[in-house]
């Protein structure tokens, strides 16, 4: 083989790159200073390409889910579902800290009740009821109608005297309970004159970055990231001691005025039906009402905490979780699909689910996103639209019969419907997976048990009085929307939930936690 020599080709190439000779000892002094900053400018470069290299590598690994839906919906509970089940270690962590808001809801169904029971006993006749009973939104269904006023005077007149006056007397400090442990919390906001609105005075957890909410009572120091930053005020550990004293040391009035025959009745004539609300405890007032209560799980699913703003959180599925999570896909899938509406062919894609395993739950971190849903807070999205791999939307399908707490003239269902319209006709969403969850069912099934009927509240509905009937009806809807605005074509996935019971929920999340990772690795070319 010939050998290949600088002579006989030309100037050899690699002498091109050769110093040049140097004139001089400054000249080459020079040159060396020149190629050193050179250097070091180019090592910079280098380190910073390596850095966008890695960020961009690591962006592209992490999978990024947002909750969206009306407030309300369940996306907070959707969350605790997806800890519960994917990192349960961590869960068990924080599950002690909910114990106050548990409290805090249980109070305030007393307060409510009180309320009613104020302004029904304060107005002057049955005929004229007082203007505070007939104004105050207590509930979603709360009615001012005259007649339904003047029959809740009449069975409370009639059947309550002295021991409910006493009742009422015993549960006043209760009042003051709620407020300290609002402000222990560091969220007491707005006015604490209880003639305003009870609503507007929920105690919520104010989000900064998804950083963690540290409440006194978890012993590990446990905290809630999914709902977002607030950190308990100085003293409040004593607040909340005192606080827990009083509780407790009024269970056995509480129960009496939850069980009491003419306070029933007296709330059902003035439309207030409280296990319609969120962080309903009444029922468990025996365990609740306690100084050693520690909370369920499934307590801490029925808690009611509003988040407000955009709380980051990241969820590090756990490897024992992920490995039974993974053995029990196959069962988890056919139970699921009791709960699951989808057509077959609109089923979370799940190709080659041994082949890809692997690379599957290798997938352990996930960011996901909850929101505020009011519609104060919706501008706030936006910001954090790009770069998701899908969308969980919440629809809470019982509430036909409801409207926005924050405007009052909008049906809640109408309002979800033009959500998810907006949500997926957005640009930057063009290429997040939209799974929608029709969520509350159980509340649905209860509402149609009690006599509800749909009908009466959405005209445009003319099949049967039927929870399955009805969320299939709008299911379809709800795909015809996805189909019609959507920027490009997407799958449409489907599932009726209710998000307080756990078990059917992990057999859910389970089938979608599965899709959405196919998905992401679809999208990055892996398979
Ligand atoms: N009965 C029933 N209650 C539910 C269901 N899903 C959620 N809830 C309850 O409804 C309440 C509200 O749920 P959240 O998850 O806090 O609602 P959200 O969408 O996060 O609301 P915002 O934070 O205000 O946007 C909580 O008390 C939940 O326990 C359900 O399917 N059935
Ligand atoms: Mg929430």
């Amino acid at each position: 083989m010939p050998r290949l020599r600088a002579s006989s080709t030309g100037p050899d190439p690699l002498t091109a790159w050769a110093p040049p000779p140097d004139a001089s000892p400054e000249d080459r002094d020079a040159r060396l200073a020149r190629e050193a900053e050179a250097q070091r400018v180019s090592d910079e470069i280098d380190a910073g390409l390596r850095e966008e290299r890695t960020a961009l590598r690591r962006r592209q690994d992490v999978i990024k889910v947002m909750l969206l839906g009306q407030s309300e919906s369940g996306k907070s509970t959707t969350l605790k579902n997806l800890q519960m089940t994917h990192a349960p270690a961590a869960w068990a962590a924080q599950r002690e800290s909910w114990r106050i808001v548990i409290q805090l809801n249980l109070i305030r169904s007393i307060n409510t009740i009180l309320d009613v029971l104020s302004a029904v006993s304060s107005s002057t006749s049955p005929a004229q009821p007082s203007a505070s009973s007939s104004s105050r939104p207590l509930s979603p269904t709360y009615t001012s109608d005259e007649d339904a006023s003047s029959d809740a005077h009449t069975a409370l007149t009639d059947h309550h005297t002295d021991p409910h006056a006493l009742l009422r007397l015993r549960l006043a400090p209760l009042r003051h309970v709620e407020a300290d442990l609002q402000r222990a919390l560091g969220h007491a906001h707005g006015s604490h004159d209880h003639d305003t609105d009870r609503r507007l005075r929920e105690f919520y957890v104010r989000v900064r970055g998804g950083q963690a909410v540290r409440f006194p009572h978890s012993p590990t120091g446990g905290s809630l990231r999914h709902t977002g930053s607030g950190t308990l005020k100085k003293g409040a550990h004593d607040v909340v001691a005192e606080a827990t004293d009083v509780i407790a040391g009024c269970a056995d009035d509480m129960k009496a005025l939850w069980h009491n025959p003419a306070v029933r009745t007296t709330l059902a004539m003035s439309g207030v039906h409280l296990w319609q609300h969120a962080g309903f405890f009444l029922d468990d007032i025996d365990r609740i009402a306690t100084r050693s209560y520690v909370p369920s799980d499934a307590d801490v699913v029925r808690a009611r905490l509003r988040t407000i703003g955009v709380s980051e959180n990241h969820l590090v599925f756990e490897a024992d979780a992920a490995s039974t999570t993974h053995a029990t896909v196959a069962g988890a899938l056919s139970s699921a699909s009791s709960t699951t509406l989808t057509a077959a062919d609109d089923h979370l894609p799940r190709r080659s689910r041994d082949t890809a395993a692997g690379s599957l739950w290798a997938r352990r971190e996930w960011i996901i996103y909850d929101v505020g849903g009011s519609r104060t807070h919706r501008q706030a999205w936006l910001a954090y639209f790009e770069d998701l791999t899908a969308v969980f939307f919440l629809a809470p399908i019982s509430c036909f019969d409801e409207q926005l707490e924050e405007d009052r003239t909008v049906n809640r269902l109408q309002d979800s419907i033009a959500l998810w319209s907006a949500v997926v006709a957005s640009p930057l969403l063009a290429r997040a997976m939209m799974i929608l969850f029709l969520n509350k069912y159980d509340l649905l099934e209860r509402k149609i048990q009690a006599g509800i009927s749909i009908q009466r509240h959405l005209e445009s509905y003319d099949r049967p009085n039927d929870a399955f009937e009805f969320t299939t009806y709008i299911r379809r809807r709800f795909e015809r929307i996805l189909r019609k605005k959507s920027p490009v074509a997407r799958p449409f996935y489907g599932y009726h939930t209710s998000a307080i019971d756990t078990t059917a929920m992990a057999h859910t999340l389970t089938d979608v936690r599965e899709g959405v990772i196919r998905r992401h690795l679809e999208e990055a070319q892996f398979i």
